[in-house]
């Protein structure tokens, strides 16, 4: 039997737009008429001080309640709606300790009636270093490995955009190096925003980084150290960005 085709065509080559993006507690504005663009395929990284509406923004792209005075528009060239067109990551695996590592691969179609490809889900697995764990249950996995289960997972979603809320955050500074090299490769055709507290990360992995700041927040686009992602971490150029960066959120925190 021939491999499973693991292409993936993402029908949004233009890039996908968010307008008037705006978040409000009652009278706390977190954010007003924020826009973004994310370039299709590519990582953009977001930053920020801790409550700036990071997570929130996140959220409302996916679709779900965040305040009753939450609003955005989101567009891409396919014009298609996007509530099928989502894959989420977030730091929590959320894998079913009851399934084994390959059902947990399939669990969204498993979770929409459809008919499961185990074959897909194989394949992802080797792809992320994984086949050897196929038939094992999460809980016999370390940390690093269950991630790369998840990211297998939202893999296994043919979700043009990608959306990640700190998803490496747990995991020690090797294996991070490890699963973003990975998930760079892995993820290269898909648009992927991804929250992140660390400007490292976002420095290794980011085609452009967004950084929100003020009260309410805007949306201030910084553009990454030459190069392609996964950059190496340990160049001259990658440290100089990163103490620029620390910088520049260090004073957005004051
Ligand atoms: N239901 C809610 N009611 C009132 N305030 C809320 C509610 N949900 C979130 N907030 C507030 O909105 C702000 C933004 O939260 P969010 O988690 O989006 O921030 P963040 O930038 O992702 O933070 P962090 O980096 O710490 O994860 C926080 O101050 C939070 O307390």
């Amino acid at each position: 039997m021939p491999p499973p085709d693991l292409r993936f065509e993402s029908h949004t080559s233009d890039g996908l737009w968010v307008h008037q993006a705006r978040l409000a507690f009652g009278d706390r504005v977190l954010f007003d008429d924020v826009s973004l663009s994310l370039p299709a395929p590519g990582w953009s990284c977001l930053l920020g001080r801790s409550g700036c509406g990071k997570s929130s923004l996140l959220r409302m792209m996916a679709g779900l309640s965040v305040s009753n005075d939450a609003h955005l528009t989101m567009v891409d060239a396919s014009h298609h709606p996007f509530e099928q067109r989502i894959a989420w990551m977030g730091q929590q695996d959320l894998l079913l300790p009851w399934r084994r590592v390959i059902d947990n691969v399939q669990l969204g179609a498993v979770m929409r009636g459809e008919r499961a490809d185990p074959d897909r889900a194989m394949a992802l697995l080797e792809k992320t270093g994984l086949g050897w764990a196929a038939r094992r249950y999460p809980q016999t996995l370390s940390g690093g490995e269950r991630a790369r289960v998840a990211l297998a997972r939202t893999l296994y979603e043919q979700a043009p955009l990608v959306l990640m809320d700190e998803p490496f955050a747990a995991l020690d500074a090797m294996t991070r190096l490890d699963i973003h090299a990975r998930a760079c490769e892995l993820l290269s055709d898909r648009i992927v925003l991804m929250v992140t507290h660390d400007p490292l990360e976002a420095l290794r992995l980011g085609d452009q980084l967004l950084i929100m700041r003020g009260s309410p927040a805007r949306i201030e686009r910084v553009l990454p150290p030459e190069g392609a992602p996964p950059r190496d971490p340990t160049t001259a150029s990658m440290s100089r960005h990163h103490g620029e960066l620390l910088t520049a959120l260090t004073e957005l925190s004051a």
